[in-house]
């Protein structure tokens, strides 16, 4: 039995489903999106070993925290999670009527969210388990961008001021061009007088 709920208002991203070779890129992604956009943590199927490397390589060099698992038991993990459960689908209740309500439950009453999104079809027990079935639109599109909508609602775009902790580089927002520069620690910065 799973019970790997964290503590506080958390909020963690399951990827329900890989299909290697075809996923890689997409399973990837649901990882890179739930960091960059303020999710807490990612569980990824555990054929999806690929994308949890490129994941923490990701939070290693650009900071974190966020943290990403491997789970051969995603079903259990969204019955036994202590919290609420937000299922997105094109099927579900339009994400303009519901965010409200989840982000009464997730802020003010500090519930820790599981938000859950698929690759192939979903399986009903899912529809059933959730607290909501949303649709970031009913139209069909891709968890990666339905995943980013619902996250930018959740936090009212406070996600966008985050700060990163223990980052090796830091990208400098230009105008045109690039620049990464590397982060110094108190190892890099000269005390001598
Ligand atoms: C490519 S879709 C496949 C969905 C599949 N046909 C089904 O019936 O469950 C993969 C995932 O993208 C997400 N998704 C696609 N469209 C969405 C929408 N309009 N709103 C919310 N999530 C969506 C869902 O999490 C879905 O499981």
């Amino acid at each position: 039995m799973h019970d790997d709920t964290p503590d506080g208002p958390a909020v963690a991203v399951l990827r329900l489903g890989h299909r290697p070779g075809r996923d890689e890129r997409m399973t990837t992604h649901v990882g890179l999106t739930a960091r960059a956009l303020g999710a807490d943590r990612v569980w990824f199927p555990d054929n999806a070993g690929q994308s949890k490397d490129t994941v923490d390589d990701i939070t290693d060099r650009f900071g974190g925290p966020f943290t990403a698992e491997l789970t051969d038991s995603p079903h259990s993990l969204i019955r036994n999670w202590k919290g609420h459960v937000v299922h997105l689908t094109m099927y579900g209740q339009r994400i303009q009527d519901v965010e409200a309500d989840i982000r009464e439950v997730h802020r003010d009453d500090g519930e820790p969210l599981l938000l859950v999104v698929g690759s192939e079809k979903v399986s009903f027990d899912v529809y059933e388990d959730a607290d909501w079935n949303v649709g970031v639109t009913n139209q069909p599109h891709s968890e990666v961008a339905g995943l980013a909508v619902f996250l930018d609602r959740l936090f009212e775009g406070a996600e966008l001021e985050r700060e990163w902790a223990d980052a090796d580089r830091t990208v400098v927002p230009m105008e045109t061009g690039k620049r990464v520069e590397s982060v110094s620690t108190d190892d890099d910065t000269d005390a001598s007088p």
